[in-house]
C-alpha cells in the first residue's frame, strides 16, 4: 500500500535549493534509507515529509490527503499528521523541552488525550523500549548526545506514529548503541512501522535498509535502489562507502 506520493517536488531556501523535482512512492513497511553528499537534501525531504516545511512546485500526497499549506494550517490535521508521523531530529535539542525524560514522553500522549493510566502505560513501555529507564527523572537537556537521541525516539514512539523519520539517529551513539539502536528500528519495522532514514553511513545501515534513495550534490535523486541492487554493484558501494 502506497502511504506517501511525491509528485516533482521542489523546496528552495532564500538563497540556495534543498530538492529539486523529487518524484517517489513509499509502500507501507518499507525500511527506507537517504544517502547523499552534504547539504543534498536529505534533512529538507523529512521536514517536508513531517508537515515542518511545505513544498514550493510538486504535490506531496499522504494517503489520499495533499499535505499543503492549507491543510497545515487546519489544527486537526496538522495534529493528525504529526501523530501519524513521528520524526527524531538531527539535532535533538531542538526536539528536548520538558522538566525531566518521564514529562518528556509523556507530553505527546497528554496532548492525545490519553487518560492517566494509559499515559503512564505508555511511558513506561517507551522508556524500556529505548533502553531509557534509568534516566527516566533526569533533565533530558543535560544528558549525553546519544541519551538524547534514545529520549527523542522514545518521545515519538510515544504517539505510536506510522512513520518514523529518523534524522541520522546513529550520530554520537557507541557502536554498541547503534547496534541496539538499529535492533530497536528493526523492530519498529517487523511491527508494521515504515522507517525513513537519513544517513551518511553505508557500512551502519547496509544489512538494515532494504531500499536506498541517493540525492546528488545538486539536490536531485541520483538513483532509487534496492540494498540488493547495491550488493551487486561494486561500483556504488565504493560511491556510498566514501560519501
Ligand atoms: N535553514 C536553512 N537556510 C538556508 N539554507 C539551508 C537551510 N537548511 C538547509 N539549507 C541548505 O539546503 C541544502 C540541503 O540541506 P539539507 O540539510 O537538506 O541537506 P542534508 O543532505 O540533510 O545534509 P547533511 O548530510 O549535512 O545533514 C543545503 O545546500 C543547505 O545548505
Amino acid at each position: 500500500m502506497t502511504l506517501i506520493k511525491l509528485k516533482d517536488v521542489c523546496y528552495s531556501y532564500p538563497n540556495t535549493c534543498g530538492i529539486k523535482n523529487l518524484s517517489i512512492n513509499i509502500n507501507k513497511g518499507e525500511f527506507l534509507c537517504l544517502m547523499g553528499a552534504n547539504g543534498s537534501g536529505k534533512s529538507t525531504l523529512l521536514q517536508i515529509l513531517s508537515g515542518l516545511k511545505t513544498t514550493d512546485n510538486g504535490q506531496y500526497f499522504f494517503k489520499n490527503s495533499e499535505i499543503t499549506e492549507k491543510y497545515l494550517s487546519n489544527n486537526k490535521q496538522r495534529q493528525k499528521l504529526h501523530q501519524q508521523i513521528g520524526m527524531v531530529f538531527q539535532n535533538t535539542d531542538v526536539q528536548l523541552f520538558n522538566p525531566s525524560v518521564y514529562e518528556e514522553i509523556a507530553f505527546g500522549p497528554k496532548q492525545l488525550g490519553l487518560s492517566q493510566n494509559k499515559i503512564i502505560k505508555r511511558v513506561n513501555d517507551c522508556l524500556k523500549l529505548t533502553n531509557c529507564e534509568k534516566f527516566r527523572d533526569r533533565i533530558p537537556y543535560q544528558l549525553s548526545g546519544g541519551e538524547k537521541k534514545r529520549v527523542a525516539l522514545a518521545s515519538v514512539l510515544a504517539l505510536n506514529p506510522e512513520i518514523l523519520l529518523l534524522d541520522e539517529p546513529l550520530n554520537g551513539l557507541t557502536i554498541s548503541a547503534q547496534r541496539e539502536m538499529l535492533n530497536l528500528i528493526r523492530e519498529l519495522q517487523e511491527a508494521g512501522k515504515t522507517i525513513i532514514m537519513a544517513s551518511h553511513n553505508y557500512q551502519q545501515i547496509k544489512d538494515f535498509a532494504q531500499r536506498f534513495i541517493i540525492f546528488k550534490e545538486n539536490h536531485t535523486v541520483d538513483a532509487d535502489l534496492t540494498q540488493i541492487d547495491i550488493k551487486n554493484s561494486p561500483d556504488r558501494q565504493k560511491q556510498l562507502m566514501n560519501l
